[in-house]
């Protein structure tokens, strides 16, 4: 046991569900009692950047690929300073990890960040509870007869966002990045494309946001239920009224509510790296990483305003649309990838052009 688990402090552990199924384990770590949104994601790799990704606050995650770890943390595949999981469930952690810009192991990490993780559980049986019972809350705890905690979950976004602006200097456009949680490879790209970046936290008002001169918008990923930002939506209507705007996830579920459309939970939610998503302007179908709880509701959305762009092959629920004619443009998948496939890179590209287009038609009228 102790090689197994890299020497780490090891004791029986369960993790028990609200809606009563307990599921036994080997808990690593001191960490005795941690409640969280109790969810599954389907990645075989990738763990890392699952587990720093801010829209995971909150939540519980079980890793249905069987074993997790086995290569390690290293410096370069954070989505964020830190880990934001409440906790992981796994089959197997590898707690003697290799590669070769190893830094440390994931148990080493989430042991560091007061993170339970419960390995040698059946996961297998667990997802299907999850899928069958929906997104519960759940409690990782060392004692069988305890009950998952009622907290208060409406503050994650306040929790993850930056508490100062970030200035990112290109030669490009400049980007304004409203932060409700963001991930680094989405102000990675947009570097890459060539823009200036500024970093704002979510609650940033309007005004300040209007002298920071920007060319486009970009609302990102986040925790929680899109509805507890119910009081931010008259801002996000008015940024995306002066501005090309770009909403990943979150911001694209937060376009919808600013414009009347209603969203709901998903019975067990999307979270892996091989969701299919068909665009529907072209009928191409492409391979997206994806990590969310809640959807717009089909049919809430104004079909005079608004152009449905992206489906879910699998369930046909809504992945993204377009203004039918202002510059915005949203995604409910991750475009940015990491991790997974980025085989939808092109949304930035698009993003990019769209602020391009407005700067022509501001130059023409001048
Ligand atoms: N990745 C995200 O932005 C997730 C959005 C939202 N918290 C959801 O679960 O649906």
């Amino acid at each position: 046991m102790k090689g197994r688990n890299g020497g780490k402090h090891v004791t029986t552990g369960y993790v028990i569900l609200e809606t009563g199924e307990i599921f036994p384990g080997t808990l690593i770590g001191n960490r005795k009692n941690q409640t969280g949104e109790i969810v599954f994601n389907t990645s075989m790799t990738g763990y890392q950047e699952i587990i720093t990704d801010p829209s995971y606050a909150g939540q519980i995650i079980v890793f249905s690929y069987p074993l997790i770890g086995n290569y390690g943390m290293n410096h370069l595949f954070t989505e964020s300073d830190k880990p934001h999981v409440r906790g992981i469930v796994t089959g197997e952690i590898c707690g003697s990890p290799s590669h070769y810009q190893l830094a440390e192991s994931a148990t080493t990490l989430l042991e560091k960040y007061g993170i339970p993780c419960l390995t040698d559980v059946d996961t297998r049986a667990l997802v299907k509870t999850i899928r069958k019972k929906g997104t519960v809350k759940a409690i990782i705890s060392d004692r069988s007869d305890v009950k998952p905690v009622s907290s208060d979950e409406k503050q994650l976004v306040k929790q993850v966002t930056t508490k100062e602006l970030l200035f990112y200097d290109n030669e490009g456009p400049h980007v304004v990045l409203v932060d409700f949680g963001y991930k680094k490879s989405i102000l990675a790209y947009l570097q890459q494309i060539g823009c200036k970046v500024t970093v704002v936290p979510f609650d940033y008002p309007f005004e300040k946001i209007r002298s920071l001169n920007p060319d486009g918008i970009v609302l990102s990923n986040g925790p929680g239920n899109p509805i507890d930002l119910a009081d931010h939506l008259d801002k996000i209507h008015m940024l995306t009224q002066c501005y090309p705007t770009l909403g990943i996830c979150l911001g694209h579920q937060l376009i919808a509510l600013a414009y009347g459309a209603k969203t709901e939970k998903l019975p067990f939610g999307h979270r892996g790296a091989n969701h299919p998503v068909k665009d529907l302007r072209t009928g191409k179908v492409f391979i997206t990483s994806q990590n969310h709880g809640y959807v717009v509701i089909d049919g809430t959305m104004n079909e005079n305003e608004f152009t449905v762009t992206f489906q879910h092959v699998n369930d046909r629920t809504i992945e993204g649309f377009t203004h039918k004619t202002l510059p915005i443009q949203t995604v409910q998948f991750h475009p940015e990838a990491h991790p997974g496939p980025q085989d939808t890179e092109y949304i930035f590209h698009n993003f990019i052009e769209s602020i391009h287009k407005i700067g022509e038609m501001k130059y023409a009228v001048k």
